[in-house]
């Protein structure tokens, strides 16, 4: 026997007798041993798994030592564990797997991000939505706040500030007496001002905000209104023109507005609705509908959950970014996806990257989310680590993705950060410049 078999035969026999110290000793000094392998293939860690010996399999764990090796006759120490009935050990190798990866996962510990149409300004004040006379009393106030919607596009105007930012123009109740008593106007209460709110807890201090929506002509209205106003033409990039405190109050206005565009009928029986709640519910005309008995989510404004997630490389150095179709020239994004009814988000973000890339997704981790009212998304923002490295795109969604490392990403950081402040450069940017140039 060579003078290698034999340490790797004490190696083995230390990890049968679950000698801990015999162990670490002969790692220090030679740590190749780690994940050699001995008769039939068995490892150290298969043994300490075959003899019930929890510490030392730990001493192998916290040296790193492969947990997915099998032996001839296609065991894991996980297998090998639960055959001979030491569960616990079993328990240790099944939260392992994946360990490492995990490792490369950023710290949660980071405070909730500004994102666009996240902030919110006003308390939506839901416990108001039904009485039916302070709705009434709001309205009728020289202070309260109305937004003009026509087709989900906010009316609005130039920033004085910068060229390329846009306001939402903010209307007074003199200025739309006519909208509020047309049959072809939706009305939704938004909320009051949480600033005013803390100023004064006086109920008719409030300072209410309200979305019209309006069939009519726009052009008719603005020349009426303010003839430097104008409806947005296109919700992407234009929504990432407004300012954070406008496209919070966006995001939540044109979701309820988007719902009641296409949500006319009732969804159980096709019967004409009635909107209730101040905007919050649309409730059957029909009786003996199903969806007026008991409370039925179909009546009430819907969010689809969506999943986005950056990639992370095994390796740590890269992520992965990915192009649709349809998006710029040169625009690369994270990968994302709905999620799926019975599924849970974690879940939805393996499919989803495994759909796109052909990439097997590990750890997952939940970072923040977003408000995406193209209509009415809540886009889930998280992490994860692959697997997997090898790239297979579907070609149906996905026209290209690959593994950018940081530095190629922090370079295009500057241009992301352009077309978030809703740079008017941005087709050029995005054209100029790919995370790959
Ligand atoms: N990086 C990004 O891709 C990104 C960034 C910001 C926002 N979003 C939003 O996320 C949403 C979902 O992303 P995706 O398009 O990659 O999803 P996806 O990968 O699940 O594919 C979309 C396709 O799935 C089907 N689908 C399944 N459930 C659906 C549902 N509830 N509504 C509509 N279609 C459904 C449709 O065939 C659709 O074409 C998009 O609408 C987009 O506005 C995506
Ligand atoms: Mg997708
Ligand atoms: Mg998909
Ligand atoms: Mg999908
Ligand atoms: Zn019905």
């Amino acid at each position: 026997m060579s003078v290698r078999d034999e340490l790797l035969q004490r190696f083995l026999d230390a990890a049968s007798r679950g000698d801990e110290e015999a162990l670490s000793l002969m790692l220090s000094q030679s740590r190749e041993l780690l994940d050699q392998r001995g008769e039939q293939g068995w490892s150290a860690l298969m043994l300490t798994a075959r003899n019930g010996h929890y510490d030392a399999a730990r001493v192998l764990l916290s040296n790193g030592c492969d947990t997915s090796v099998t032996n001839r006759s296609g065991q894991t120490a996980r297998d090998v564990a639960l055959f001979w009935g030491h569960r616990h050990i079993a328990r240790l190798l099944t939260s392992s797997p994946g360990h490492h990866l995990r490792q490369l996962l950023p710290s949660t510990d980071t405070e909730e991000p500004d994102i666009h149409f996240n902030r919110e300004i006003l308390d939506r004040m839901s416990d108001r939505r039904s009485d039916g006379e302070w709705l009434a009393s709001r309205r009728a106030s020289p202070e309260t706040v109305f937004l003009l919607f026509h087709a989900l596009s906010p009316l609005v105007r130039s920033g004085a500030e910068r060229e390329e930012q846009i306001k939402l123009c903010k209307l007074r109740s003199a200025a739309v007496q006519e909208l509020l008593t047309s049959s072809r106007t939706l009305e939704v209460f938004l909320g009051v001002d949480k600033q005013q709110q803390q100023q004064d807890d006086d109920d008719d201090g409030m300072v209410a905000w309200f979305a019209l929506s309006t069939e009519d002509d726009p052009t008719q209205l603005l020349k009426d209104k303010d003839p430097s106003s104008f409806f947005l033409q296109e919700a992407m990039p234009g929504l990432l023109r407004l300012s954070d405190d406008d496209a919070g109050v966006v995001a939540q206005a044109r979701s309820v507005l988007a719902w009641h565009s296409r949500y006319r009928f009732c969804p159980t029986c096709g019967g004409d609705t009635k909107v209730e709640e101040a905007g919050y519910k649309r409730t059957c005309l029909r009786a003996g509908c199903r969806s007026l008995q008991g409370v039925h989510n179909t009546c009430y404004p819907r969010v689809d959950p969506v999943v986005i997630m950056l990639v992370l490389h095994p390796d740590g150095k890269q992520c992965m970014l990915g192009r649709k179709k349809i998006f710029p020239p040169g625009m690369f994004s994270c990968l994302a996806g709905f999620v799926e009814p019975g599924e849970t988000l974690e879940a939805a973000v393996r499919r989803e990257v495994q759909e796109e890339s052909g990439v097997q997704v590990g750890p997952v981790q939940y970072l923040s989310s977003q408000a995406w009212p193209m209509p009415s998304c809540l886009m889930i923002g998280c992490h994860c680590v692959a697997v997997t490295t090898d790239i297979k795109v579907d070609q149906n969604e996905i026209e290209e993705a690959r593994w950018f490392t940081r530095q190629q990403v922090c370079r295009n950081a500057a241009l992301h950060q352009c077309l978030s402040n809703g740079c008017s450069a941005v087709n050029g940017c995005r054209q100029n410049e790919s995370p790959n140039s």
